[in-house]
């Protein structure tokens, strides 16, 4: 069994001693000092200790029971106490998100590793869209990123009010302070920061690097199960958020804002991270994929990656993802007279591709850890000549993708288009395409014809 690890989580090694609150989509209450939280009700005429209540709102006032999100913060200070925002300029200029004068490509396209672009650079200006679709503005479509950090945030933190971050770490753990609480997120683990979420981002070694997805509508959810039944894939109970800790720091502080699609800048003369307790169901959370609990073919043929989601966030079109998050973790191929790698095909969705370590089954070589694909809609593409000759020819005994192999898929209704930033990139994969030459035509023979 690969997980081993007490539940709930216990300390990751560090140095720290985080804990979590877990469940997802909860009604979580948290307090770093006893008494902090008022019980009654949200809104005291005053709050214990003089804190001030917030609510964040997630969804709309109105959204229905079942869909609202929102949360009540009760913190040293309201945090509309900043300056004036002006604009804020990031050294590369590589953060995008409006996509309407990007480049839609029918071309496969592939990188290799992203490297992080040689200065000092904290998670913000290392921020580097690659394709997205849509606009923040309109609140529709997503944008992928990748980042790759060698200095922490210091006084400085990031809110967006443009959508969520679903953030994937490659290399390198990440220390990730928000106004709920401290989360430590490791590679082969994921967190969420939703929208307007006030955080700041800080390599736990030197350095760190990893991909991630931002939908400008709505939030994750965990995918239903169908005929699944009750259990099975992500489990509601493994999805951790953290506990209330805030510091009271005096400090010339920077509030970075992403709003439609800019980032803004404001001056405050302390630290936003002053919540003392909250409560609600709008808060970030970090998940394992280790703990992920996979379903496969138990007889024959090769099911579709929609049986690997993690969380998807809906369109409005019953069944159609926004966005979907997918994984190609550890687990048994035993599919008999089947061609076991993924199948050869085009699909009206676009598929974004990363791998966070080992090799995925689906390509031989080429496709590395810290690297990417992207396969838009109806582009065909599947395995390489060198993976088809090797799965036509393997055995029939049971195979272990074991604990080394870990790729992911943000998987999208909508079609994404590439910044020139991307597309110009030096680690763009020029010769991705002579991976599909050399496949030997099937011969029909003439008796059949
Ligand atoms: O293209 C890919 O590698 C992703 C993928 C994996 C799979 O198992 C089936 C279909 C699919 O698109
Ligand atoms: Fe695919």
């Amino acid at each position: 069994m690969a997980v081993s690890r007490p539940y709930p989580e216990m300390p990751r090694g560090s140095g720290t001693d985080l804990k979590y609150l877990s469940g997802f989509g909860n009604e979580f209450a948290s307090e770093a000092i006893p008494g902090a939280l008022p019980v009654d009700q949200n809104s005291p005429k005053v709050c214990p200790f003089g804190l001030y209540a917030e609510q964040l709102s997630g969804t709309a006032f109105t959204a229905p029971r079942r869909d609202n999100q929102r949360s009540w913060l009760y913190r040293l200070r309201p945090s509309v106490g900043h300056d004036h925002f002006e604009p804020y300029a990031t050294p590369h200029d590589t953060l995008n998100s409006d996509f309407s004068a990007c480049i839609s490509s029918p071309n496969q396209l592939r990188w290799l590793p992203f490297k992080s672009p040689g200065d000092q650079h904290d998670f913000v200006d290392s921020l580097f869209t690659i394709c997205g679709s849509g606009s923040a503005s309109t609140k529709s479509g997503f944008a992928i990123h990748v980042y790759a950090l060698t200095a922490g945030m210091d006084d400085r933190c990031l809110a967006n009010a443009d959508g969520d971050f679903l953030i994937v770490p490659q290399s390198g753990a990440l220390s990730i302070v928000t106004e709920f609480g401290h989360l430590e997120v490791a590679p082969g683990e994921i967190c969420v920061i939703q929208r307007g979420m006030r955080f700041a981002v800080n390599p736990v070694q030197a350095e760190a690097s990893g991909y991630m997805l931002e939908i400008f509508s709505g939030h994750f959810q965990l995918p239903e199960l169908g005929p699944i039944g009750a259990n099975g894939l992500a489990a509601a109970r493994h999805f951790l958020s953290p506990t209330a800790a805030f510091e009271d720091r005096v400090s010339s502080y920077t509030v970075i804002h992403k709003f439609d699609g800019r980032l803004w800048g404001a001056q405050q003369d302390h630290s936003p991270f002053d919540v003392v307790a909250w409560h609600g169901n709008y808060a970030p959370y970090k998940y394992d994929l280790a703990r992920f609990c996979p379903i496969n073919a138990a007889a024959f043929d090769h099911p579709d990656p929609s049986i690997f989601t993690v969380l998807t966030c809906p369109s409005t079109t019953p069944g159609v993802a926004v966005a979907d998050f997918v994984i190609f973790s550890p687990r048994w191929l035993v599919a008999e007279h089947t061609f076991r790698p993924p199948y050869f095909h085009r699909n009206c969705m676009s598929e974004f591709m990363g791998l966070i370590r080992g090799a995925y089954d689906g390509k031989r070589g080429g496709f590395l850890p810290g690297g990417a694909s992207l396969h838009s809609c109806m582009s065909p593409h599947g395995v390489d000549v060198a993976t088809f000759e090797a799965a036509t020819a393997s055995s029939e005994e049971p195979k272990k993708i074991g604990d080394e192999a870990l790729a992911f898929m943000f998987e999208t209704d909508l079609v994404p288009r590439v910044t020139s930033h991307a597309l110009n990139a030096a680690n763009l994969d020029r010769s991705y395409q002579q991976c599909w030459k050399g496949f030997k035509a099937a011969q029909i023979p003439p008796a059949a014809i």
